[in-house]
């Protein structure tokens, strides 16, 4: 899948734990295309050794819907493997270990159904997307269980992250729940 003839971006984050764009390989014959979404082994020849334990899938019907910025608190803390299974959407990572020297800084990157693209998002980073297509598809997977006590996140338009979403803050859907997410400010240490 990675790390034999895949790409694997990263970012100039601190520390290993950082996220990384993958890119599979893909197979393509007449009857259409194969990959590999996920593979133990060549996650490990990374470095990443880690347990996935759940597997989840979003359904977004408008254009615009944003779903962010979420982590869990410890000991909940979760690892995500993003990818697009319909439509496309901009996916981002935001720092938010606080000793961290890219604390505040993230990433955002474009997922697309069929392009072979997976955005890891590791623990000590809030993660949301907004979606560019109608009806779009997320499936990820993370490391550890869903545990609503320890369910938390930060306001997805906060200016001071300086995301550039595609969508403007009166235009975007968002839940009721991610409406009141405090700014990254507002956030007691939750990484040290
Ligand atoms: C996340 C999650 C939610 N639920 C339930 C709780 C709630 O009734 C319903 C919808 O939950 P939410 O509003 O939190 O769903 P959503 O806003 O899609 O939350 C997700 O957003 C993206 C950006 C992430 O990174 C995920 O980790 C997760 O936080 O699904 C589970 O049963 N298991 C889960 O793992």
């Amino acid at each position: 899948m990675i790390g034999r003839s895949g790409n694997v971006t990263a970012w100039g984050f601190a520390s290993v734990e950082a996220p990384m764009l993958f890119e599979t390989r893909r197979f393509a014959d007449p009857r259409g295309v194969f990959s590999e979404t996920y593979s133990r082994r060549d996650f490990a020849a990374l470095g990443l050794v880690e347990e996935f334990v759940q597997d989840n899938w979003s359904l977004s019907e408008r254009i615009g819907t944003v779903r962010g910025l979420h982590f869990q608190r410890r000991p909940h803390a979760q690892g995500k493997l993003v990818r697009v299974l319909r439509g496309r959407i901009l996916d981002v990572a935001v720092d938010i270990r606080s000793s961290s020297p890219t604390f505040g800084k993230h990433v955002a990157v474009e997922l697309a159904a069929g392009d072979g693209r997976m955005l890891w998002v590791p623990v000590g980073f809030a993660h949301g997307f907004c979606t560019l297509e109608p009806n779009t598809e997320v499936a990820y997977k993370v490391t550890a269980d869903y545990a609503p006590e320890s369910d938390a996140g930060i306001a997805w338009d906060d200016p001071a992250l300086g995301i550039g979403w595609p969508v403007a803050p009166e235009d975007a859907l968002v839940s009721r729940k991610d409406a009141l997410l405090p700014p990254l400010g507002d956030l007691p240490a939750v990484f040290p």
